[in-house]
């Protein structure tokens, strides 16, 4: 066998590119997404969303900045594997500590380097994103073969998977400078941004596993709720809605982030549905539907709330808005409840590398802490 056939990326559809083995050597499955990131690959690796997903990046150029000690977003990689064009031979920046590569072997994270990945980019756009594998070295067998394991695999879709990823613990991230609030996270996979994010706002961040109860919550005095982002399919969420049910009943503030809104969706009892291929990335724009105003925001979500743009509904607490829709493909991308103090958003105000547009969405968490005190 030649290097150049020794790992192969299979899609369900029976669909194979080829390639070479990158990181780990073995074989993966998970659930094939693209991203179209030009930078930011650290921390979409470590971003606990991507779990049980093969991560294909659309710029051609990945590992140039190598790994460094400080931009993880959790304590290891979550994607399930990982498919690039070209990578860095050489990774070059004053805080690499290794390759991207050896990072990658070292974690255990099976990938393939050298394949076609805008034409595999343009089939996943067309047909949908979808189950596949990644097989390298050893674990290369007939195309039926890796196929068949491919069909086998378990999809997205009813996939319960932030259990996997929630705190066992819960833990405290202290306030910068002077404590002005106290906020409960519940934790369905949250970016160790969010709480840094909170904490330069004052608030001592509270970070809660996600079978928290109403009592737990409260248990910690809060001045607001906090829902975060999360893999897997938002309809598994049935603790996490009725939880958020209560506190909007009790009139807490509640902020949500992508994971986050679809939860807050549900809620105020709007299904969710799963898109094509999903919106990964962090150039895309979303419209404030109040104020007509464009944000270049950072992305990672393969489910929708259901919404048209701007739409007004009652729900059990009140009339509520899409108060943000994507430019794109006018899919919901943000929620307001109008008679009580909720919002969420589908993108990520918190995003490391990406666009800071969305960032004063916690400025606005923190005016409706104060108004609601
Ligand atoms: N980043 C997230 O919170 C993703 C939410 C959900 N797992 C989705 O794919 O839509």
């Amino acid at each position: 066998m030649t290097a150049h056939t020794s790992a192969a990326l299979v899609l369900e559809d029976g669909r194979i590119f080829r390639g070479e083995p990158y990181g780990a050597v073995g074989h993966t499955l998970g659930e094939v997404v693209f991203s179209t990131g030009m930078t930011g690959y650290q921390e979409t690796l470590t971003d606990p969303s991507y779990h049980r997903q093969i991560v294909v990046q659309t710029a051609p150029q990945i590992g140039n900045t190598g790994w460094n000690d400080e931009d993880d977003e959790s304590a290891r990689i979550w994607v399930a594997g990982y498919a690039v064009r070209d990578p860095a031979r050489v990774p070059s920046n004053w805080r690499s500590r290794r390759s991207l590569d050896d990072e990658l072997q070292r974690q255990g994270i099976v990938g393939i380097s050298g394949l076609d990945t805008r034409t595999l980019t343009r089939h996943v756009r067309e047909f949908g994103a979808m189950r596949g594998g990644i097989f390298s070295g050893h674990d290369i067998r007939s195309d039926e073969e890796m196929v068949d394991k491919v069909v086998a695999s378990a999809g997205m879709v009813g996939a319960d998977l932030a259990g996997d990823v929630t705190t066992a613990e819960p833990y405290v991230v202290p306030a910068v400078g002077e404590k002005r609030f106290t906020v409960a996270a519940l934790d369905l996979g949250i970016k160790s941004n969010t709480p840094r994010m909170m904490a330069q706002r004052g608030i001592e961040v509270h970070v809660l596993p996600l079978s928290s109860s109403l009592d737990e919550v409260l248990s910690v005095n809060p001045d607001g709720v906090f829902l975060s982002n999360g893999p897997g399919d938002p309809a598994t969420t049935d603790q996490q809605v009725e939880l958020t049910r209560q506190v909007l009943d009790r009139k807490l503030p509640l902020f949500g982030i992508c994971f986050g809104n679809q939860i807050l969706g549900r809620a105020l009892g709007r299904g969710t549905y799963k898109l094509r291929y999903g919106h990964r990335g962090i150039n895309i724009p979303v419209i404030d539907a109040e104020t007509g105003k464009v944000a270049i925001t950072a992305q990672n979500h393969g489910f929708a709330v259901e919404g048209e743009p701007g739409e007004r509904f009652d729900t059990d607490f009140g009339r509520a808005m899409v108060s943000h829709h994507c430019a794109n493909d006018g899919s919901v991308e943000g929620l307001r409840l109008l008679d009580g103090p909720a919002f969420s958003v589908q993108y990520h105000p918190e995003a490391a590398a990406g666009p800071h547009d969305a960032a004063p969405l916690f400025d606005q968490f923190v005016d409706l802490m104060t108004e609601t005190r």
